[in-house]
């Protein structure tokens, strides 16, 4: 695992985008697995800026993004579709038949697990899946559990990962109860990982999960597991690190 801390967030944001702009340099077909929340937003803006900038072209790639929320319509500010929009797949050359993100308002959504797999395991494996983490370990939606599910599922949302997302909606309440969700298997098929980790309030979970035991009370921690895992932490986010 390859851990690098950085004092400026504007030098975290373009490592992160660097190592994307390099897959896509050198594979412009290459499968991108894609995060949300508040962590990958300013790695982004700058993914955004190269391509205005003429760097970098997302003609022939694929994006798979991690996660939906169940229940919100596509054009809903706070689903996730709108969040990629907004953020990335509006403001670059891609072409929307190659953009995936499970449909959270599927009317069976089990068979829409089923399908968002397929269509995965047809266009991949991910050359480099992006990650984010949660208070309590979570990556994509997958909540710590007894057990962990391998593939697309249904997710039921722990309180804290809806007070957590509450900042977006206003209150925790209004943050939908379930997600559907890449499994944890499938994340970890994903060729290369690349984590971002930010703020003191995740300093803690950063340390359980890159140094504590590999456990499904923690899904993070599968990670130490992968042969090619690169986090990249600002100075707070790896203060608890020995
Ligand atoms: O980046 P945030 O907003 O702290 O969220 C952490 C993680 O939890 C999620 O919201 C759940 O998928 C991710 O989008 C994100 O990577």
């Amino acid at each position: 695992m390859n851990i690098l801390k950085f004092r400026s967030q504007k030098e975290l944001n373009q490592a992160g985008a660097g190592m994307i702009i390099e897959i896509l340099q050198t594979n412009p077909g290459a499968v991108l697995g894609l995060a949300t929340g508040g962590t990958p937003v300013g790695i982004y803006q700058e993914l955004a800026a190269a391509h205005r900038q003429g760097l970098v072209s997302y003609a022939k790639a694929a994006v798979f993004n991690l996660d939906e929320y169940v229940g919100l319509e596509r054009g809903h500010p706070e689903s996730y579709y709108s969040y990629m929009q907004r953020h990335l797949l509006g403001k670059i050359d891609i072409p929307p038949k190659q953009c995936h993100i499970p449909d959270g308002m599927a009317a069976d959504l089990e068979s829409e697990c089923r399908r968002y797999d397929r269509v995965l395991e047809e266009a991949g494996p991910i050359d480099l899946q992006m990650l984010g983490i949660g208070h309590n370990g979570h990556i994509g939606f997958n909540e710590p559990d007894e057990e962990l599910e391998h593939v697309t599922h249904i997710v039921e949302l722990q309180e804290q990962t809806r007070e957590a997302n509450a900042r977006f909606f206003g209150m925790p309440e209004k943050v939908p109860a379930q997600a559907i969700t890449m499994g944890v298997g499938t994340i970890l098929k994903a060729k290369r990982i690349l984590l971002v980790v930010r703020g003191p309030d995740k300093a803690d979970i950063v340390k359980r999960a890159l140094q504590g035991p590999v456990t499904t009370k923690c899904p993070a921690s599968f990670l130490q597991t992968h042969p090619d895992v690169t986090v990249l932490l600002d100075t707070d986010a790896g203060s608890g690190l020995g």
